[in-house]
């Protein structure tokens, strides 16, 4: 393994107090997502200071035996949604509870969303979710934001967050109709904006119309429970709308990201998609990767609703297996969680109708360990692609490496002391979310976190949790994140190159349909290849006014008249010849 040495731009000396300003890791394996190393580490004022085999280590210095464990980069989940108001209530894990449990489990960092409402401020939302996150956080966050409406406010505010408040990502709902949903011609001028900005794309992939009218048909049937949930919102509706988004991004050469990859189909397309060369990611989630829809089909309620989400798990059982695979071999680029709990009272909310339901599930404590156990232990991939589906692709993705995602001189000390070999049975009863279940219940994992170090402090001693409330920061990030954007700079400029008009000498062959009304003196011409003709000179009588054209007989170029007054009474078709130079009249 290459090493690696950067300047850190990030957290001042200050911010990283912890009772131990200072560290010493011996003895362990240090694992990055492009190699393995025998090495020690020395951390100093929150920022790894030196990593080799002859460190001399100061007097007096804390010192974590890692012999026979690995040392892995801090998790990064950049999917949470911590005290979300949704669905007629509010997540349970709030800013404190849900980075408690995330330190818990190896995560040493979090992306949250804002999610502001129709006709609410984008900054407004932002400035609200700090207030809550800031005095909380037990590790640094980032935030994205969502676009759930489109204006030229939205559109001037989302340049301020980008240049000034240090965003580089915008999520969009395909569903969610009424709510939160943006419209296909919404998105596309979203994305042209994103792109405009070099910020990522991020959608929620499932058709809300669809699902609008398929879930009144299925509550109709009867169909009251959860798995009325997924029946209404089968995974055709996720892979149709991951393929539309795909599209849409890929007309402006926008990045996209596609956040909770649910089901073979929508993963199959993005795959497809990067193999035509888009660039878009996918992010299966920990529910995605280590559990299935067959549990809404449970005969306790209770079991069942805990495991509603949108988009909902898959009941065909290979789902997991399959995206861990396609995760395994790069074509699903990293995971999250989407950690939003509610608990059964909440859940209860939707105990005779399933589409009141409040959507989420956990994940945040338990992703590293479950995908260890299903992706390294079963043998699907290595320790060192773990780090990079589990940390270090996501700190690229965001603008975040290598100040975050690396062990590495210079880069912040995240750390896991993680020992491969130990096992933990996943609880509801012994885990530190709010809720009350837990979707990976009864699960054993290989894979348990003894250390767990966020900036320079040990935060997981031996086991014990140790968090402190507040001592996370929030962390800006840069647009035109290289990772995503510098592959692009190729595609914009085949795309430029793709702009150019065909000069023509002109038309001389026979010109089309013209069409008279006795009230009016106008007609319309094609340029014979389906091409709208220009404006102008050589052009008989128009009226040019808009009205009068919209009663003009249109041609499909192949000289048929489509127009739907072609065959009026008051109208006749005679057949023009091209005016000099090709140009033709006024038409549209
Ligand atoms: N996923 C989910 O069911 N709840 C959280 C909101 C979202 O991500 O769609
Ligand atoms: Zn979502
Ligand atoms: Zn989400």
């Amino acid at each position: 393994m290459a090493s690696r040495q950067h300047i850190n731009t990030g957290r001042s000396q200050s911010q990283s107090q912890g009772s131990e300003n200072r560290l010493f890791i011996k003895g362990g394996k240090i694992v990055n997502a492009d190699g393995t190393e025998d090495a020690d580490i020395l951390i100093e004022e929150g920022i790894i200071k030196e990593i080799g085999k002859n460190i001399t280590i100061p007097s007096g210095i804390r010192t974590i035996d890692a012999g026979g464990k690995l040392i892995i980069p801090g998790g990064i989940d950049p999917h949470t949604h911590l005290q979300l108001p949704f669905m007629g209530t509010k997540s349970v894990d709030d800013f404190y509870i849900g980075t408690k449990a995330a330190i818990a489990g190896g995560t040493t960092m979090i992306i949250d969303f804002v999610i502001p409402e129709k006709r609410e401020s984008l900054h407004d939302a932002y400035k609200k979710w700090r207030g809550w996150a800031d005095k909380k956080v037990c590790c640094d966050y980032s935030l994205h934001v969502a676009v759930t409406w489109w204006s030229p406010e939205v559109k001037e505010e989302m340049e301020n967050l980008v240049r000034c408040q240090g965003f580089n990502s915008f999520k969009m709902f395909m569903a969610y109709k009424d709510v939160l949903m943006v419209k296909d011609h919404e998105l596309y001028e979203i994305f042209e904006h994103c792109k405009k900005l070099g910020a990522l794309a991020q959608v929620h992939a499932e058709n809300g119309d669809i699902i609008a009218e398929n879930s009144k048909r299925v509550f109709s049937a009867g169909i009251t429970g959860p798995e009325g949930h997924e029946l209404s919102r089968p995974e055709d509706v996720e892979a149709e709308a991951t393929h539309r988004a795909c599209v849409l991004a890929s007309q402006v050469n926008c990045p996209l990201y596609v956040v909770h990859v649910m089901s073979k189909s929508a993963a199959n397309v993005i795959a497809a998609k990067r193999q035509e060369g888009c660039v878009v990611f996918g992010e299966p989630i920990a529910a995605s990767l280590a559990t299935d829809g067959t549990n809404y089909w449970n005969q306790c309620w209770r079991h069942a609703a805990a495991h509603v989400l949108s988009p909902p798990l898959r009941p065909d059982p290979t789902t997991p297996g399959y995206l861990m695979d396609l995760l395994a071999q790069d074509d699903l680029q990293l995971t999250a969680t989407d950690n939003c709990t509610f608990t059964h009272e909440q859940k209860k909310m939707g105990c005779r109708d399933f589409r009141k339901i409040p959507n989420g599930v956990n994940g945040l404590e338990d992703r590293m360990s479950v995908i260890w156990e299903k992706g390294v232990h079963e043998g699907k991939m290595d320790a060192s692609r773990f780090v990079a589906v589990t940390s270090t692709t996501a700190a690229k993705i965001f603008n975040l490496y290598p100040k975050k995602g690396v062990i590495a001189v210079g880069s912040d000390a995240d750390i896991v002391v993680w020992d491969p070999e130990k096992t933990r049975t996943i609880s509801a009863k012994t885990h530190h979310h709010a809720t009350d279940s837990n979707i990976f219940e009864g699960m054993t994992c290989h894979g348990v976190p003894d250390y767990v170090i966020c900036n320079g402090r040990v935060c997981v001693d031996q086991g014990q949790l140790k968090a402190v409330q507040g001592f996370g920061k929030f962390v800006s990030r840069k647009p035109f994140a290289p990772f995503v954007y510098d592959s692009l700079k190729e595609k914009d400029e085949k795309k430029k190159a793709s702009m150019i008009p065909v000069q023509r000498s002109g038309f001389d062959g026979e010109m089309v349909s013209k069409t008279t009304s006795s009230k009016q003196s106008q007609h319309s011409t094609t340029n014979g290849d389906g091409n709208k003709p220009s404006n102008g000179e050589g052009s008989q009588a128009t009226n040019g006014n808009n009205e009068g054209q919209a009663n003009v007989g249109r041609s499909n170029g192949s000289g048929i008249p489509t127009g739907p007054d072609s065959s009026s009474n008051s109208r006749s078709t005679v057949k023009l010849h091209a005016p000099p130079g090709g140009h033709s009249s006024g038409f549209w």
